[in-house]
């Protein structure tokens, strides 16, 4: 019951957080996409940080510009042709959030960090591993602050799964896997983005960025990827894809990601319930984590020793450091995309070279169940 009386205050808070007093002079946000994405990673996070304002979204319709800002209260709004330009160069904006299709990630990247601005660009950054180091190597010429929002790797769940498993009370990892699924018309368009192969959709393009992330980061190492299966949607889209990692020395790891799971019941007519499951099995004993893609909303972090009783985690809030039971995991992200920007240490990072591999194990998925790479972008400065 108390459980239940905090999962709706966080929710109710979390979805919509009170508005801060802000510093005297706040780091200043355009908002490139009035992407369905974009109030919960940029609006409402800026919304509760001190140290932040959206100033300004562009969209490619001035009409669907001013209805977002109008939504958001968001002071100036650019569409047309030339509206994510404007936004570009708008000498008032320092910081770019980017929640474009992924195809044009590299674009919207390349020329905000031309234009002087830092960004924090969706997940998965790019197309691929080439695109991606691009996008790094020029920020990293620049001087300027780009990171992609995976935005799991800055709520203390992930963190204290990590702890967990590095204090090696249930011993030495052995083994992980993972089941990433929804039921399609739950939660895609007819027309998503995701389905669209010139738009760097794809399965694992989408989902794949949970999984191999956070089994990256348990194992603070890469995998190699030894075989990928697919069902695929059209002719370059995985719908399902089932993917055998091993992560060295010689620890085996699944990932199954389904973006359309069956229903069930007769004709399969009833929606599924989400499948977001993650599992490290240990030497002596394994920890199960659920949600682990939203894991503000609610999750659980079931620890089960081979001998003794399973109990159940939950961490919401940082032991040490900033943050509140109600922060979604899109604030924490905004916290230390700022305080990277303002030069002091972040609670957490994800850095180039975490991005790069993680963009060069979905092309390796991708080569392995022989559907192309997404395409490159033919854009250049
Ligand atoms: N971190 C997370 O939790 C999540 C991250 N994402 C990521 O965010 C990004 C956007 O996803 P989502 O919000 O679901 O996508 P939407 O389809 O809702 O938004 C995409 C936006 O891209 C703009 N756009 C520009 N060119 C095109 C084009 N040719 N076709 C379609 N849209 C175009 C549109 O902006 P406009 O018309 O307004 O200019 C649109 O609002 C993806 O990279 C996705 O992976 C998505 C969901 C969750
Ligand atoms: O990033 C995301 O998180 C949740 C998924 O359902 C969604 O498709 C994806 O874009």
């Amino acid at each position: 019951m108390l459980s239940f009386i905090s999962f709706v205050q966080r929710v109710k808070k979390g979805g919509n957080p009170p508005e801060v007093e802000k510093n005297s002079q706040p780091l200043r946000f355009g908002v490139l996409g009035a992407a369905r994405i974009a109030p919960d990673a940029i609006i409402k996070p800026a919304r509760c940080h001190e140290d932040v304002v959206v100033v300004a979204i562009a969209a490619r319709s001035k009409e669907r510009a001013e209805e977002f800002a109008k939504t958001w209260s968001v002071p100036r709004a650019y569409g047309g042709v030339d509206g994510y330009k404007a936004l570009i160069d708008d000498p008032d904006v320092e910081a770019i959030y980017i929640g474009l299709p992924n195809s044009l990630h590299f674009e919207w990247t390349m020329r905000a960090l031309a234009a002087g601005k830092h960004v924090l660009c969706e997940k998965p950054i790019a197309d691929n591993e080439d695109e991606a180091c691009r996008m790094f190597s020029f920020a990293e010429e620049k001087g300027l602050i780009l990171l992609e929002a995976w935005q799991p790797r800055f709520h203390p769940s992930i963190e204290r799964v990590k702890e967990l498993i590095d204090q090696k009370s249930l011993g030495k990892m052995v083994s992980m896997s993972s089941e990433l699924g929804v039921w399609n018309d739950l939660f895609f368009l007819k027309d998503d983005i995701r389905f669209d192969y010139s738009l760097g959709g794809g399965g694992i393009m989408d989902m794949g960025p949970y999984p191999i992330s956070w089994m990256r980061y348990l194992a603070s190492s890469n995998p190699t990827v030894h075989e990928s299966s697919t069902i695929r949607r059209s002719e370059n889209i995985d719908r399902f894809m089932h993917a055998q990692l091993t992560f060295p020395p010689s620890i085996p790891a699944t990932i199954l990601t389904d973006s359309a799971m069956d229903g069930w019941g007769p004709f399969g007519l009833f929606p599924q319930w989400i499948k977001m499951v993650l599992r490290v099995d240990c030497e002596d004993g394994a920890i199960e984590v659920r949600n682990f893609v939203l894991p503000h909303v609610w999750h659980s972090i079931t620890v089960i020793p081979k001998h003794g009783r399973s109990w159940v985690e939950k961490a919401y809030k940082p032991k040490e450091g900033k943050g509140e039971e109600w922060w979604s995991a899109y604030r924490y992200q905004l916290e230390a995309f700022v305080s990277k920007v303002r030069g002091q240490e972040p609670h957490a990072w994800r850095t180039a070279e975490d991005s790069i591999d993680q963009m060069r194990i979905i092309d390796a998925m991708y080569i392995k169940s022989g559907l192309p790479l997404r395409p490159t972008s033919n854009f250049s400065l």
